[in-house]
């Protein structure tokens, strides 16, 4: 078991910084007290940013990183974050992305291996559904993948579910009503398990039918809205912001019991029963509710009971999750 961090030794670092995730997203973790260096890197205008944040009274040192100095960036990082890449345009699914995207994740990924072997990674770019395959893949390459440190960012699916069902039943509180979202994140993967929330009997089916075709499409309302000029930025940030401070809560603060869902590697967690839902679906990666501890995953949450129609979503989700997970290993393994 690796030793607990210092507080005063805890350094991210966000990939990818200066971009519209990574600007809020740098800002809300600026915010955090078990950060003590922030490294921004990116590709351009990282050095503008770090100046900009470190003016603010919090706790964390800022630096800022450009495009010859990843290696300098990724130093002994304790976490790393990944917003860095393309964004959609409309008209485009995130699998379209994938053709810029895996270059970049992989040659990050690199720089993970040879800079900060032992750091938990937290991937946002997309497809989602692939890149995190890419990660670990350069990771077992090197010999240093660990599937209990290793996760996709799904947070948003979870924060939309919550608002877009609070605005259906009235008594659901978004802030404190946690949906469980399992699957990918991409259209029919994301699989929101409505029949498990408070006041799910109140909803026709009707409701039921629209709110989850909101949820697993929520992506494209932002990405249209914006018409061209990106997708989700700042729900993003703020849900990325969720998950990375979970990540430090339960790793460096020790805070017991906390739970996300998240897309992980099933082989995080040997119990018996994910390793019967590995069989069963015969797939590698899905995102489940996840429970961490100080080393990152220490359960995987079973799925949850779900409706016949959640079973029909599922049904759909697999045989798309399962391929996007093949294009992202063989990115590697097939190189
Ligand atoms: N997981 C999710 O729920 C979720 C939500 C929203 C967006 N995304 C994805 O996040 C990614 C970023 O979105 P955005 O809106 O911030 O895009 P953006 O274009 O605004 O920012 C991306 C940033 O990455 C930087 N970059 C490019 N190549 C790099 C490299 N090799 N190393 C470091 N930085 C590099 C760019 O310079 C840019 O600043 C996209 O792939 C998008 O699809 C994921
Ligand atoms: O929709 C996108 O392309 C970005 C992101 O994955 C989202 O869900 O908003």
């Amino acid at each position: 078991m690796s030793p607990a961090p210092e507080h005063n030794s805890v350094k991210v670092v966000v990939c990818g910084a200066a971009g519209g995730i990574g600007q809020p997203l740098s800002l809300l973790l600026k915010q955090s007290d078990l950060i003590s260096h922030l490294a921004l890197f990116d590709v351009v205008n990282a050095a503008g940013v770090a100046a900009d944040l470190s003016h603010i009274n919090t706790k964390s040192k800022v630096t800022g990183h450009g495009r010859e100095s990843m290696d300098e960036a990724l130093q002994g990082a304790h976490t790393v974050v990944i917003p860095a890449g393309v964004p959609r345009k409309p008209g485009m699914t995130r699998d379209d992305l994938f053709k810029i995207n895996a270059g970049i994740i992989r040659d990050l990924a690199e720089g993970v291996a040879k800079n900060c072997p032992d750091a938990f990674v937290l991937v946002i770019s997309n497809p989602v559904n692939s890149t995190v395959p890419i990660v670990a893949e350069v990771l077992k390459k090197h010999g240093i993948f660990n599937p209990k440190k290793v996760f996709g960012i799904s947070t948003l699916d979870v924060v939309r579910s919550s608002r877009f069902v609070s605005e259906v039943i009235p008594s659901v509180d978004p802030k404190s009503t946690r949906v469980t979202v399992v699957g990918g994140h991409s259209g029919v993967t994301i699989v929101p398990i409505l029949s498990q929330i408070p006041g799910h009997a109140s909803l026709t089916q009707e409701q039921i039918d629209a709110l989850t075709h909101r949820i697993q499409y929520g992506g494209d309302e932002v990405v249209k809205a914006k018409d061209g000029a990106g997708s989700a930025t700042l729900s993003m940030a703020f849900a990325g912001a969720r998950f990375t401070n979970v990540i430090l809560e339960a790793t460096v603060a020790g805070k017991a019991g906390l739970v996300e869902s998240t897309y992980v590697n099933l082989a995080a967690d040997s119990s018996a029963s994910t390793q019967a839902f590995r069989e069963k679906t015969q797939l590698d990666y899905f995102a489940l509710d996840v429970e961490f501890g100080r080393e990152g995953v220490s359960k995987i949450h079973a799925l949850p009971k779900v409706s016949a129609y959640e079973q029909t979503l599922l049904d759909a989700a697999i045989p798309e999750l399962k391929a996007n997970i093949e294009k992202g290993a063989s990115f590697i393994t097939a190189a």
